[in-house]
């Protein structure tokens, strides 16, 4: 698992160490200034081609000084460093190290003062870029001086390595400047920002490296954000074992699919099925149910009619899903939510999406069991009927929905953010889909693997994580990692390969830590 915390968290657990003296500032350069030989010419110090060329972009704080020492330390491997000076002051002794070892400190200012394109001309021939601008301190706003040459540094895309985070990103809530660089690694010291997992800052931070600075006993026992990592999906997944029974493995039944969207079930179920029910009900009208069954003839069918469902009638469920492919008057989705609440028959796990969503209003309260799945539109929606600002963050929006609702609220995109109703629960935040996910019907697969996952007895931000990390690389895996489209019907059919990988751990994964996950 990856725990990320706040800037405010990190100074606070760095404080007892420099007050006994530790020498943070030199670890975390003599870490980044390896990582810069690795990426340089896999990690043989002293053989970098002589032509490549570092510049560290060194801002005025300790983010600066740890870019300008680890450019002195490159400098004294024969590698070549200078730095080019983004702000008045800089770090003093960062700087007369780089003087010392032989090293240039451009100054931006006096660059762009001078006629023709002395600027440019720098970055030119530079093959590399650390940005050290900003740091923990870094607020998310680009001063006029600086546009010049991060609009230079994006189009010509050079490689960047984030030293601790992206600049102009905040390292607690993510969110980032329009401008800031997007990084091919971030190199991040003592622990990993909140920041570097939301949105906004994990699409800017490339691979995470963990530098361990000692920072653990320090830190508190409750992160900011959590993710998933393969190790945690091995541990949490639930196995068969030789005592099951379909009914004891988890049995989800799904109201899903309606004359005008009825392909919609057929993808839930299909998620839900793949996902390893022990049994998947479909509640939808017959010529609904008859398409599901050509598609998936392991479904049990529930006919329905206008009047929604007796669940008293379906026979034994775990969790229910309600909402894919039904518009928000259909009957099923007030039987089902009337059920799902914590005044209500049962079964008190399940899963709210789309039309579901639109028929929620703000008396209905719920467990952490019952996950709500929004998109933005969705979640902008129900934040209006319940008196919320719908133009927050994801994260604080989620958040949000989550404390008025009772309800786990998984919130949808290129980063999924998952809020437990607990304010003082960790957000999880996965990160592990393709942009050819964006494509209709792939929420009503996901819809159906948490269904799946609930039935299992998961509790309810654990089972929408492990969703969306299998949701997230099934997608993945379907568009042969982003370079082809998908069909939504193909991620619920790349799930067990998927599985299969992570559980095997035959994939290589995330680099992320040096110990302090
Ligand atoms: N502490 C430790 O033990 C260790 C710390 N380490 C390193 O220290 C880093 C934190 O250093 P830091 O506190 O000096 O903050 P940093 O981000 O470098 O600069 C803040 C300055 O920038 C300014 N500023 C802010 N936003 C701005 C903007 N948008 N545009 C322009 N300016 C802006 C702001 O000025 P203000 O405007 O607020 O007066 C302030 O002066 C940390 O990320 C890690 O790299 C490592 O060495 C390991 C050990
Ligand atoms: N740009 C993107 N990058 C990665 N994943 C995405 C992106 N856009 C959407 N997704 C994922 O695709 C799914 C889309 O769900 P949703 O919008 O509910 O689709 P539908 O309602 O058509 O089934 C979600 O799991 C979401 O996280
Ligand atoms: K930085």
């Amino acid at each position: 698992m990856i725990r990320g915390f706040s800037a405010d968290q990190v100074r606070a657990a760095e404080a007892p160490l420099l007050d006994v003296g530790e020498p943070l500032m030199l670890r975390a350069a003599h870490s980044l200034a390896g990582h810069v030989r690795e990426q340089l010419c896999g990690g043989a110090i002293g053989n970098a081609p002589p032509t490549q060329r570092v510049l560290v972009l060194a801002g005025s704080g300790a983010n600066g000084g740890d870019g300008l020492h680890a450019a002195a330390i490159l400098r004294r491997d024969g590698i070549t460093a200078d730095a080019l000076l983004t702000a008045e002051t800089c770090h003093a002794e960062g700087a007369d190290v780089l003087r010392e070892a032989g090293g240039t400190l451009h100054c931006l200012a006096e660059l762009t003062a001078r006629p023709g394109h002395a600027l440019e001309g720098l970055l030119g021939s530079s093959d590399l870029v650390l940005d050290a601008i900003l740091g923990i301190g870094g607020r998310p706003e680009v001063p006029g001086h600086l546009r010049r040459l991060l609009e230079h540094l994006r189009r010509a895309g050079t490689p960047v390595i984030a030293v601790d985070l992206p600049s102009f990103l905040d390292a607690s809530t993510g969110e980032a400047a329009q401008l800031a660089l997007p990084a091919r690694t971030t190199v991040t010291f003592g622990a990993v920002k909140a920041g570097l997992l939301l949105p906004g800052g994990s699409d800017l931070a490339g691979d995470l490296h963990l530098v361990d600075l000692g920072l653990g006993p320090h830190l508190p026992s409750r992160a900011l954000v959590e993710r998933l990592e393969d190790e945690d999906v091995r541990r949490l997944w639930p196995r068969a074992g030789r005592d099951d029974s379909k009914y004891t493995r988890g049995v989800v039944a799904i109201a899903a699919g309606s004359t005008r969207y009825p392909g919609a079930a057929v993808l839930a179920c299909s998620g839900a099925a793949r996902a390893g029910a022990g049994m998947v009900r479909c509640l939808a009208p017959a010529p609904v149910l008859d398409l599901v069954l050509r598609a998936r003839p392991e479904v049990l069918g529930h006919p329905v009619e206008d009047g929604g469902v007796d669940l008293a009638d379906i026979g034994r469920t775990q969790a229910l899903v309600v909402g894919p492919g039904l518009p928000g008057d259909d009957a099923r989705a007030r039987s089902c939510i009337d059920a799902l609440r914590e005044d209500g028959q049962g079964p008190h796990r399940g899963v709210i999406d789309a039309g579901g969503l639109d028929a929620l209003d703000a008396s209905d309260a719920f467990g952490a069991d019952v996950v709500l799945t929004p998109h933005r539109g969705e979640a902008q929606r129900l934040a209006r009927r319940l008196d919320i600002d719908p133009e927050l963050a994801a994260a604080p929006l989620a958040r949000a929905l989550a404390e008025a609702t009772g309800a786990t609220v998984l919130m949808k995109g290129a980063v999924t953010v998952i809020a437990p109703p607990d304010p003082e629960a960790p957000l999880l935040a996965q990160d592990d889909a393709t942009g050819y996910l964006a494509t209709a019907g792939t929420g009503d697969v996901l819809a159906g693997i948490l269904g799946t996952l609930l039935a299992a007895g998961l509790p309810g931000p654990r089972a929408a994580a492990l969703a969306a990390v299998l949701h997230g690389r099934a997608g993945r895996a379907a568009s042969h990692d982003g370079l082809v489209p998908l069909v939504a019907l193909d991620v619920a059919e790349r799930v067990p390969e998927v599985l299969a990988t992570i559980l095997t751990g035959t994939e290589h994964h995330s680099e992320a830590s040096e110990g302090e996950r």
